[in-house]
């Protein structure tokens, strides 16, 4: 069984309602990416310009290495991360090596990867914003979501993934989620 599941996609595809709803069903650690993105990340995206690779590389090294730590120690974790292109993915399963920018964050020295298995919430442009434009009280423009579907790379073969549509209900992309981890 993975050590750990990335619940990934663009803004407002619910990962931060999934991956809580399913660490707590699992037991087991629950992190939301966005709760460590810089200072200066969360001031671009709120001003509405969108992230660059160079904006996101340390804060994807940092999450691999939390990730490294907590499953090398046996801990169980959900991580809700964009993790928008494959090379983004790559990173929080392999670390810096992955990296074509240096990591300087990156504190770790032990290389190592993650077993991780890949959620990919993909729904139309319709329904995500339609819930983007419901939700309060968050730092992400419903206007930057056309830049998130214009970057991301949908998981693919060999990656370890699946895909799950955001019309379903929360708790049947739960249910989904755990019936495949009791397959693998
Ligand atoms: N399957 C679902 N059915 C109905 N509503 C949903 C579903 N998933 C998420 N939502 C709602 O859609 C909104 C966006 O969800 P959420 O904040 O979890 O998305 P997110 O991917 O974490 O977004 P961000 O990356 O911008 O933080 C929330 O109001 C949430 O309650
Ligand atoms: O990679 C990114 O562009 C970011 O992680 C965004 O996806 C936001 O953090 C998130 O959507 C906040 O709402």
């Amino acid at each position: 069984m993975p050590d750990a599941v990335l619940v990934m996609g663009v803004s407002g595809a619910g990962k931060s309602t999934v991956g809580a709803m399913l660490a707590s069903e699992l037991g087991w650690k629950f992190y939301d990416a966005d709760d460590y993105h810089p200072e200066e990340n969360r001031m671009k995206m709120r001003n509405g310009v969108p992230l660059s690779d160079q904006d996101r590389i340390p804060w994807l090294c940092n999450l691999h290495d939390i990730l490294l730590r907590d499953t090398a120690s046996g801990q169980r974790v959900v991580l809700a991360c964009s993790a928008l292109k494959k090379m983004y993915r790559d990173i929080l399963i392999r670390g810096k090596d992955s990296a074509p920018l240096k990591c300087e964050e990156s504190k770790e020295e032990k290389l190592g990867e993650v077993q991780l298995l890949v959620v990919h919430l993909s729904g139309s442009f319709k329904v995500i914003s339609g819930r983007l434009l419901q939700r309060k009280g968050h730092f992400m423009p419903p206007e930057l979501l056309q830049s998130q579907f214009e970057t991301l790379e949908p998981p693919t073969a060999p990656e370890n993934f699946i895909q799950i549509s955001v019309d379903k209900t929360l708790s049947e992309i739960v249910t989904r989620v755990t019936e495949t981890l009791k397959m693998k």
